[in-house]
């Protein structure tokens, strides 16, 4: 019913008077037009009530979710002197859902925040989607990524750990093939329904209807239900338009989420602020998970309407996570982040070894963790092995990478009194205010390093710094446009470094084997001797990664593209808003929070834990 109906009825009204003026009006005409009116003024009436009553519903929401951008002092005050760990969904949290979901592209400024998050704090990202997707469209190697619901588990891409292996987790690996078979029969069973469409997410699979007629949703619905007919194995679970269908495995977003805390040595970290982002019933299970954390976490829900939550606070739509975000990171740059206390180089820095949970439910027993080619294998690899916290002087090593590359020295680093040589726990003094950004004045010249080849320990892993990622690494070129090359003698000092000039380096336009060849080219001319020093450097496991072009060009290029943000991918799609989401009335029905799994019932139909219809 249009806002201001009865206004417009009596301007009509008055104007069919108006144009009835010359007849006479019959007192029937008229008493009608009363009733007319009168009817469509209590509808007007029942509507403003109705609304006045969501209204209400969604104050009284809020004021037990508050709004987090209102409540950010209260939040921050619990986080001060703590260690925040953050957790994000994807879809309707990092990006706006659209209806093509090949095209939820995030926003460059979203990507910025995100990096700059991870910078400080650990990161992850667990979605609904396939994990390669998700990172395909993510594009930040700095991230821990949990893809088909937390199924599929990996680290951040490091020099040591290239695939992000060492975290690899694949609770369900062993349902792969038969996700295969779901997704080839659901396409099938979907065919001919206009607008419906599958997506194999890995070890899930969605079923779209965001694009399908309302008339053809029971179609789809008994597609779905067809599908599981045929696999009891399998579940299905409810999203924004979708259908989710998963491995029975007792493995959902929040198990993933701890498992990530656990396999990170945070598990049993008192002071750890674990946040968790997310806006879809799937991300429930999250925040049931932070709730049940006797040591606590913190559920934000993604919702400018009434839903039914776990979560503590809430974010309107992605804009307020960007806001959110940003102030977050501010934040992060303060001695209040705990982060700073640790013994890392730059915000944080963990052991990352990889901790197989208990086994629970036979669950665990069929884990399987990747070895670093992307096999699956069964065996961690020791624990001690990857801690880089363990071996001697990491922070030193890394310092002198930087400077060996001419690379400013984070003033971070640089604030730091340093620990004579050893870098064990313990051993560092606190550190001071900590700024992720890279000052361009805080090139470290007063010191004499020996990080030559012969240098013993070079092949440990640096602990985190803000060089540690190729796009890290890059994103120093593209603030200072030159570097150094390391040079064939040990370096001492600056005396025998020799720059090469990026800055007269057009990128724009380029692919990346020409980019390749540009660098090669710029490294050549700046240095005769070039080609023997990288070998030299790239023996002695001095060259920073994304800085090691020579080895493999082209995927050197690709990095470089990649950290200079060239080129864009592919065009955006507008957001579109976001109707028809399940009405509250029906959700608070047949919307348990949680992914609540869909089930077939005896007359094989889709109903959920309550019994009630798939709605
Ligand atoms: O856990 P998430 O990262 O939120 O993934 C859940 C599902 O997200 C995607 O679908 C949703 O977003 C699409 C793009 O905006 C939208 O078109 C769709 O209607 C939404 O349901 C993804 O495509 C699914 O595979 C995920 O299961």
């Amino acid at each position: 019913m249009p806002r201001h109906a009865p206004d417009n009825l009596a301007e009509t009204f008055a104007k069919i008077l108006c144009e009835r003026a010359s007849f006479e009006l019959k007192e029937d005409d008229i008493n009608a037009y009363r009733q007319h009116i009168s009817s469509l003024q209590q509808a007007a009436q029942f509507t403003a009530a109705a609304r006045a009553q969501e209204e209400e519903e969604f104050r009284q929401w809020k004021a037990q979710y508050p709004g987090l951008l209102d409540s950010f002092s209260e939040f921050i005050a619990g986080a001060c002197g703590k260690r925040v760990a953050v957790f994000l969904d994807y879809d309707g949290t990092l990006t706006p859902i659209v209806k093509n979901p090949d095209k939820a592209y995030m926003s460059e400024q979203m990507r910025d925040a995100v990096k700059s998050v991870a910078r400080l704090f650990p990161t992850a990202i667990i979605s609904g989607r396939g994990r390669e997707k998700v990172e395909g469209f993510v594009q930040l190697q700095e991230l821990y990524y949990a893809g088909s619901h937390g199924m599929d588990i990996v680290g951040p891409r490091t020099d040591g750990d290239k695939n992000g292996s060492k975290l690899a987790f694949q609770p369900a690996a062993r349902f792969a093939p038969i996700m295969d078979q779901v997704h080839d029969a659901l396409c099938d069973g979907v065919r001919g329904i206009s607008g419906a469409t599958v997506e194999h997410n890995k070890f899930c699979v969605s079923v779209h209807f965001r694009n399908v007629d309302a008339s053809q949703y029971d179609a789809v619905l008994g597609a779905v239900e067809a599908t599981l007919q045929q696999h009891q194995e399998l579940h299905a679970t409810r999203g924004r338009k979708v259908f989710e269908i998963r491995p029975q495995v007792d493995w959902d977003k929040g198990k993933a989420l701890l498992h990530l805390l656990t396999a990170l040595g945070l598990g049993e970290d008192s002071k750890l602020v674990p946040i968790y982002i997310g806006d879809d019933r799937t991300d429930e299970d999250a925040f049931k998970a932070l709730r049940s954390r006797p040591m606590g976490g913190t559920g934000i829900l993604v919702s400018s309407k009434v839903k039914p939550t776990e979560a503590q606070y809430t974010l309107r739509d992605p804009q307020e996570v960007l806001t959110f975000l940003s102030k977050l990171v501010e934040w992060g740059q303060t001695d209040a982040n705990a982060w700073h206390q640790t013994e890392s180089c730059i915000g944080w820095a963990l052991n990352t070894a990889p901790i197989m949970p208990a086994a629970q439910n036979g669950t665990h027993a069929e884990a399987h963790h990747l070895s670093g080619n992307g096999d699956v294998g069964v065996e961690p690899e020791s624990p001690s092995a990857m801690d880089p916290l363990q071996t001697p002087s990491s922070r030193d090593m890394a310092e002198s990478k930087l400077n060996a590359f001419g690379l400013p020295v984070p003033r971070s680093m640089l604030l730091r009194s340093r620990s004579g040589g050893g870098s064990q726990r313990g051993g560092r003094p606190p550190l001071a205010p900590v700024s992720p950004d890279m000052p361009s004045s805080a090139t470290s010249s007063s010191r004499s390093l020996n990080v030559g080849q012969g240098a013993s320990g070079l092949q440990a892993e640096p602990c985190t710094s803000g060089y540690e990622t190729p796009v890290q690494a890059l994103d120093t070129l593209r603030e200072h446009h030159s570097f150094h090359e390391v040079p064939q003698q040990d370096i001492n000092g600056q005396a025998q470094r020799r720059p090469v000039d990026l800055s007269q380096l057009s990128l724009q336009n380029k692919n990346e084997a020409q980019v390749a060849d540009m660098l090669e080219a710029a490294v050549a001319r700046s240095n005769p001797d070039a080609a023997a020093s990288r070998q030299q450097a790239d023996k002695a496991g001095l060259l920073p990664k994304g800085l090691r072009f020579p080895k493999d060009p082209v995927s050197a290029a690709k990095k470089v593209l990649a950290g200079l943000g060239l080129p864009s991918l592919a065009p955006k799609e507008e957001a579109v808003s976001v109707d028809g989401e399940l009405p509250s009335t029906v959700a608070s029905g047949g919307y348990s929070s949680g992914g609540d799994s869909l089930h077939l019932n005896a007359a094989g139909k889709l109903v959920d834990s309550a019994g009630q219809a798939a709605p």
